[in-house]
């Protein structure tokens, strides 16, 4: 029986000017994590905001009172050295920290050491993993449209429980922008993960809302992220309800 549905109203559409307060209020109206956006202009061609943001809507949101609880920070770390941000992250109060695959693989991305790093800026996933995990927060790992889903049984299946991630973030837009036309094609990956690992949370992030919740949810997904259809909504009390619904109906929760 897949995990029960998580909630992750994707910041990148609330008004920044306002964005504590914005926090606040979608966890009010019923949202279980935040899913905060870090875009670097490199790993994506778009920049967001790094730390001192999140450390100050860090204080308009209570932390979770245990693992996966409401007001998770759920940190989606679209940038070129994932392993480079890990210390600063939890410093500022991220809980769940997910780097995407491609990042962590690709070499040619690591330029400059950062000193509170480990030495290795490049690693594989599971070093990455690991390393996430003992600095206490949960791991996820991302992938983008172009990437088989066959590359994350490495870390999946590591015989070392502090190797795998607490969840895998499938992309369901080219990430970089939000507002974006959500892209079946991916749910086979969604799919196949949940086939092979029941228990996993399993996230799909990009053009989720009332419109396409049904054909992710019927794939297996149980996190969704979702940023113009809750902060455009007239009522996004409503669209979280629906949306969660959505999901624990078919994972035989209601
Ligand atoms: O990571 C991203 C975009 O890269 C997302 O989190 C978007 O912010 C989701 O926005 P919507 O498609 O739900 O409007």
């Amino acid at each position: 029986m897949a995990p029960k549905a998580i909630i992750a109203p994707s910041i990148l559409s609330a008004d920044f000017a306002n964005l504590g307060a914005e926090c606040s209020k979608t966890i009010a109206q019923g949202a279980d994590w935040l899913h905060v956006d870090i875009m670097d202009g490199h790993f994506v061609p778009n920049l967001t905001f790094g730390p001192p943001v999140v450390a100050k809507i860090r204080t308009h949101v209570d932390r979770p009172a245990a693992s996966y609880g409401k007001g998770t920070f759920d940190c989606h770390m679209m940038i070129a050295e994932p392993k480079k941000w890990v210390k600063e992250f939890k410093a500022v109060g991220c809980d769940l920290y997910c780097f995407h695959y491609e990042a962590a693989i690709d070499s040619s991305a690591a330029e400059s050491p950062h000193p509170d790093a480990a030495t290795d800026l490049k690693t594989n996933p599971r070093e990455l993993v690991r390393y996430i995990h003992e600095q206490g927060m949960l791991a996820g790992i991302a992938i983008k449209p172009a990437t088989s889903v066959d590359v994350l049984y490495d870390v999946l299946d590591s015989p070392h429980k502090a190797e795998r991630p607490d969840m895998v973030l499938v992309m369901t837009v080219e990430p970089g922008f939000g507002g974006q036309k959500f892209m079946a094609s991916e749910l086979p990956k969604v799919q196949e993960l949940r086939k092979r690992y029941p228990e996993l949370n399993i996230e799909v992030d990009g053009g989720l809302g009332p419109g396409t919740i049904d054909q992710a949810a019927d794939a297996g997904a149980n996190v969704i992220v979702a940023g113009s259809a809750v902060f455009g909504a007239k009522d996004p009390a409503g669209v979280i309800s629906l949306l969660r619904e959505a999901v624990d109906k078919r994972a035989g929760k209601l």
